[in-house]
Order: structure tokens, then C-alpha cells, then sequence
């Protein structure tokens, strides 16, 4: 189904308490203007995101073998490119871009045509058969693309973004400054005038003041995990185009030393982790074609300004009555559960929680380890840290306690144990043999001094 994704509520103007690096500096109608001529589609589901992420590994695979053609694959610093149906070298600058032979350029894969290309062309986000050239950007953590217009002899507008495997951002009006004094060479950015969020599994288009007037960049701090990002584009009918290299060779049998160098990078990205698939946009229903313009306008044309919330109905008696009679409502529950499947499973239903009339939610080591592996999670400690760090601020604060708990799980039962006693007994002021088991005991303790501890110990059972 095609949703439209209302970027509004994240993009933040400078009175916005959001950290620097999410801040859209520029004014009101210049961000206005940018953003007339940008549309986000939404048409794949989580299942279909990790299946084009995993197409997109098998490309690289192949492109790790060796099997493109010799100008289909481009490395510099922290990010790969593959070129397909059309691809195109610099040249000396801005104007000076050429394609490359098209015989030096590996086609469309059918996985594109089939798994994005259709599906846009179905959703009618592009007339059929109009894109002909893709260009796969693969950013490594860090990675960044300088400001540049997307060279306006060699393709027409509009030009779609798909976004895969993580979040990241294109900031149009800004531009990278390289301290090459430093070892590696040091990236910042000016501020952007729009930063526009580049969700993962959405369609982005660009047309209109945005490609053509000004320039647009990827910051190394908006790639905060390794990004694909998908190029779809048209090429112009008169393009300057490069003599051929070859007939239609392939990379491995053309030049062995630039193969080797590719098939690093190839492995390097392949084994580069993912997160499992969450959707973190906001979306606009479309019913209908001619309700796009209108409801995508209307939710962007001041984005940054902050809607005033509804305020909630007051329940009047009338209307507790009504939503009373719909099954609507707060209700204690005054009687305690009925036994369900689960319950039965883990023999749980005659627990004193049971009792209390509150479900407490719980699942054994094993099915921990399931789910953890089915979202792709390690429940490693590496994992665990480095899942906290790239994190908002305000979410890593009430992960902490996540995290406290699974490193406090992850010790063995008799180590807890012991933390607990010693916790126990700094509360207390307790000598630290008095809330002690029997196995942790002294050895040299008297049998009248084993009762004693005994005996207190039985005053502090939880
Ligand atoms: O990575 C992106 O989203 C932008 C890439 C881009 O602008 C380009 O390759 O021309
Ligand atoms: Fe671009």
C-alpha cells in the first residue's frame, strides 16, 4: 500500500531542544522551499526491507567475486558505489561528468527491477520504464558524501532515494570541511539549512529547487550506522559518454589488483551488523491519488511549527455513560484471572501473582536466548554496550536499568546471591557472616556459631 511519510514531526528548527546535529538551521520559507519539491513514499513492509537488505548482500557477494563489470564498482573512504545500467566518473568538476561506456557498466539486476522498480511503478510513483540507471551507495559507519547537485546533463529529475539497513539524513546547504593536517583526515560540516531524515525502507523523491539550486550532502555524524542508500534515476538522451574499456568484461578477468581490493571491502561490508527492522516515521494515509497533494502539503508546510494537541474531551456523566455502554472505560479488575494456555505450560496459575490479579510478564533463560536470536541480538555484553551508545540520550537513560539487569543476570546464581547478601548487610549494618548461606560459611566456625547465623537468618527469608 502507498502511505506518504510526513516528515514534519522530525524535522527540528534552532528553538528546538534536539541536540545540534538534528537542527535544521535555515529559515522558515527556505526550508519551505526545500521542501516543496521532496516527497517520502512509504510501499515496503519490514518483510520486505530485510529481504531487499539481504538482496543487497547477495550483490555484494557477487560484487566480492568479481563478477560486475569493470566500471560497476567504485571504492573511496568509508563508502562503496555500484553503477548499474548507467554509470559516470567526475571528471574535472562540476559540468565535466561523463558516463561511463555502457558496455563497462554492469545492467539492472532483476531483484531491482523486480523488488523496487516494480513495485514503484505499481504504487504510481513513476510512469513505467522510466528509470533507467541505479546507483547503490554503501556507507561505512562515519561515511559521507561532499555537497554536490547531481549533475543536471546527466540526469533528469526527479531522482529516488531508497534508504536500507539504518536511519540516516541528507543535509541540503551545507558543506564538508576536510582537516587533511590530522591523521586520519578530519570531517566536519557546516550547519545544514535543511536536514531532511533518510528513514531505512523509504522511497525518497527530489525534484524542483532542491536538485537544481542548491547543494546537498551526506555528514559523516548522520551516518551513524553502516547505510545503503539506492539511487533511482532517468539519464538525459544526449549525456557525454566515455569510449569503451572492454567488450562487456568482467572485473576478476580485467584487473586482478583492483579485484582484490574490492574483495576486502566487499567482506568488510558483508560483515557489517544490522538491527532488526523498526519503523521510526510518521505516516500519512492516502486513500485516494488526488488526496496526495492535499494531505501531504498540508502536513508539511510548516513542519517545524508545533501543533497545538486537542485537548481531551472531559468526561462528562453523560459521556462515561456512552463509552460505558461501548465496553469503553477503566476498569479494576476485582477478580483474579482464569487460567490460559500459558499458565497451564508453566504451571503458573496458582502463583500469588496470579492472585493479585496482575500478569506479570516473565520467560525462561531459553526463550530469551530464542528471541534474542531471532531479532539477531547476541544478548553479548558487547552487544549490549554498543547497542547503548547508539541511542538517543533520553532512550539510553531508561535502557541503563535494561542493561544493569542483564549484566546482573548474566552472572552466575551464586554470585548473585552473594551481591544480594552483601547488599543486605551493608543495609543493615550486618556483620558480613550474619546473612551468609551454609556452602559460603567459614569452615571454622563453631556448631553453636553455625545455629546462631542460622537462627538469624531465618528472620531475613525474602
Ligand atoms: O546517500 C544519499 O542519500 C545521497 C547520495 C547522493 O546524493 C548521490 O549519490 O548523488
Ligand atoms: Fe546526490
Amino acid at each position: 500500500m502507498l502511505r506518504i511519510v510526513d516528515f514534519g514531526p522530525d524535522i527540528y528548527d534552532k528553538d528546538s531542544k534536539k541536540a545540534s546535529k538534528y537542527i535544521s538551521y535555515g529559515s522558515p520559507s527556505e526550508r519551505r522551499e526545500i521542501l516543496d519539491g521532496i516527497k517520502g513514499f512509504s510501499i515496503f513492509d519490514a518483510d520486505d526491507v530485510e529481504d531487499l537488505e539481504s538482496d543487497c548482500r547477495s550483490m555484494i557477494e557477487r560484487g566480492g567475486k568479481g563478477k560486475f563489470r569493470v566500471k560497476s564498482i567504485d571504492i573511496s573512504r568509508l563508502r562503496m558505489k555500484y553503477f548499474f545500467g548507467y554509470g559516470y566518473e567526475y571528471g574535472g568538476g562540476k559540468g565535466s561528468e561523463k558516463f561511463f561506456n555502457p558496455k563497462d557498466i554492469s545492467p539492472i539486476p532483476d531483484w531491482i527491477y523486480k523488488n523496487i522498480i516494480g513495485k514503484m511503478e505499481k504504487a504510481g510513483i513513476v510512469e513505467k520504464n522510466w528509470i533507467n540507471s541505479v546507483v547503490i551507495n554503501d556507507y561505512e559507519p562515519g561515511g559521507f558524501i561532499v555537497q554536490h547537485q547531481d549533475p543536471p546533463h546527466l540526469f533528469q529529475r526527479p531522482i529516488f532515494i531508497l534508504t536500507l539497513f539504518s536511519d540516516s539524513a541528507l543535509s541540503f546547504g551545507c558543506n564538508l570541511r576536510f582537516d587533511r593536517s590530522v591523521e586520519p583526515v578530519e570531517v566536519t560540516a557546516s550547519d545544514p539549512v535543511l536536514r531532511l531524515p533518510m528513514q531505512r525502507g523509504i522511497i525518497t523523491s527530489f525534484e524542483g529547487m532542491c536538485m537544481n539550486e542548491i547543494k546537498h550532502c551526506v555528514r559523516p555524524e548522520d551516518t551513524k550506522e553502516r547505510r545503503v542508500a539506492i539511487i533511482l534515476r532517468r539519464v538525459c538522451n544526449n549525456g557525454p559518454v566515455l569510449e569503451a574499456l572492454t567488450d562487456g568484461e568482467s572485473l576478476r578477468n580485467f584487473d586482478k589488483k583492483l579485484h582484490k581490493k574490492v574483495k576486502k571491502r566487499c567482506e568488510k561490508m558483508l560483515e557489517a551488523r544490522v538491527m532488526p527492522y523498526e519503523r521510526s516515521f510518521t505516516l500519512v494515509e492516502v486513500k485516494k491519488e488526488n488526496q496526495k497533494q492535499t494531505v501531504y502539503k498540508e502536513k508539511v508546510k510548516e513542519p517545524w511549527r508545533k501543533q497545538a494537541k486537542p485537548k481531551p474531551k472531559k468526561d462528562t456523566k453523560k459521556r462515561k455513560e456512552k463509552l460505558k455502554k461501548k465496553g469503553v472505560g477503566t476498569f479494576e479488575l476485582d477478580k483474579p484471572l482464569e487460567k490460559d494456555q500459558m499458565d497451564m505450560q508453566w504451571n503458573f496459575g496458582n502463583s500469588p501473582e496470579r492472585g493479585q490479579s496482575k500478569r506479570i510478564e516473565w520467560s525462561s533463560e531459553d526463550e530469551e536466548k530464542e528471541r534474542n536470536r531471532r531479532i539477531g541480538k547476541t544478548g553479548d555484553m558487547a552487544d549490549l554496550i554498543y547497542d547503548f551508545h547508539h541511542q538517543d540520550k533520553d532512550v539510553r537513560e531508561v535502557d541503563i536499568k535494561t542493561i544493569e539487569r542483564n549484566v546482573h543476570m548474566q552472572k552466575s546464581r551464586k554470585q548473585r546471591g552473594r551481591e544480594f547478601r552483601d547488599k543486605i548487610n551493608s543495609k543493615f549494618g550486618f556483620k558480613s557472616s550474619i546473612v551468609n548461606t551454609d556452602s559460603e560459611s567459614d569452615s571454622s566456625d563453631s556448631e553453636e556459631e553455625v545455629r546462631a547465623k542460622k537462627t538469624r537468618i531465618s528472620k531475613f527469608t525474602f
